[in-house]
């Protein structure tokens, strides 16, 4: 069987790990890699197509969006409309992505492709596993409790900032669901730390949660990627009370989210035209291989 074609689009940290997961699956092929400009690739990429549109990569099946999630919307649009299907990490929880959800279904019905949006691991894979817990103990209280750990998404916010050049978040778990941000800038020449911690604070990413805002000399110096959570559930089964659930993991942020997003680029495949998020996608759809065999070992 032919193998899936599949397009990476912006290279940076999920973009590098979703290359290397796409050369790992077996039912994949990378067709190249698109970004903003094809000078200055690293040398892993000497031998992967890069280019600056994707229409220059011949017939595409799935394109995995790799971008800041706040040009997740327009780039997602665009290459749907080509009749090409994406996946993406689009990580603004509640009416944001439910807006991204209604304007790629449309597009998607209209133009013939799908999508898969809001595929990380949260959201994703945690918001899979908050479905399953509710299914299990309809009434009761989940807490999600991340890191501590490095924010992706949180990191590039406060990268876009003007004056920034470079920022790390730590997410710093202080229970019930509530969280610190840590936020670590290396600032441009002559800018301002005051007039950034402003801006960082006022920003949607920061503005509901305690944000401490620290200029550094190197950012890189404080780095690491890893990151994790604790998902608590305490609810009730049925009229039974007191029912006790966990999901634990401690991940390198990256590696996991790029791998979701690979396996949600072979489940899109699987869906009629429109937008979908993971809860709403069968499990086994994410998996390659036969289906009976497959089931016959899962379930
Ligand atoms: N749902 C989840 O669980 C998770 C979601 N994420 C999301 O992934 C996103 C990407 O994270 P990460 O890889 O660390 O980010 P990076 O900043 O490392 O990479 C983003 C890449 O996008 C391109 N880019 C930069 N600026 C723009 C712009 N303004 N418009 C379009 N493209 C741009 C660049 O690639 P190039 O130079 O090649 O064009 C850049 O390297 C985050 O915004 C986060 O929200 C991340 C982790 C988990
Ligand atoms: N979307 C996150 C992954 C989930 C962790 C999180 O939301 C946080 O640390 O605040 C990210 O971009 O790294």
């Amino acid at each position: 069987m032919s193998k899936i074609q599949v397009a990476v689009v912006s290279y940076g940290n999920i973009g590098k790990f979703a290359v290397e997961a796409v050369n790992a699956a077996p039912d994949m092929e990378l067709a190249g890699v698109v970004r903003r400009s094809t000078g200055n690739n690293p040398p892993e990429l000497a031998d992967v197509k890069v280019v600056t549109d994707i229409a220059d990569l011949g017939k595409i099946d799935v394109a995995i969006l790799c971008s800041p999630t706040r040009s997740i919307p327009a780039t997602a649009k665009a290459i749907m409309e080509k009749g090409i299907c994406t996946v993406d990490s689009f990580d603004i929880h509640g009416e944001e992505m439910l807006k991204l959800r209604r304007m790629l279904d449309e597009t998607g019905k209209k133009h013939n492709s799908k999508a898969i949006i809001s595929a990380g691991w949260d959201p994703g894979s945690d918001s899979v596993v908050r479905t399953l817990l509710k299914a299990m103990a309809p009434k009761g209280l989940t807490y999600t409790n991340f890191g501590p750990g490095m924010s992706m998404g949180h990191s590039v916010a406060a990268k876009a900032i003007d004056g920034v050049k470079d920022a790390l978040s730590m997410t710093i778990p202080t229970g019930t669901g509530i969280h610190r941000r840590m936020v670590y800038v290396e600032l441009e020449d002559g800018a301002s730390v005051e007039k950034v911690t402003k801006e960082i604070k006022a920003d949607s990413y920061f503005s509901n949660d305690e944000t401490h805002v620290l200029a550094v000399p190197s950012v890189d110096e404080l780095k690491d990627m890893g990151h994790g959570v604790l998902l608590e559930h305490k609810g009730v089964s049925g009229e039974t009370q007191n029912q006790l659930f966990e999901f634990k993991m401690k991940i390198n942020n990256p590696a996991l989210t790029s791998q979701i997003l690979v396996s949600c680029a072979r489940a899109v495949l699987k869906q009629q035209p429109g937008s979908y998020t993971m809860p709403e996608i069968a499990p086994i759809d994410y998996l390659t291989g036969d289906k009976e065999d497959l089931l016959k070992r899962l379930v």
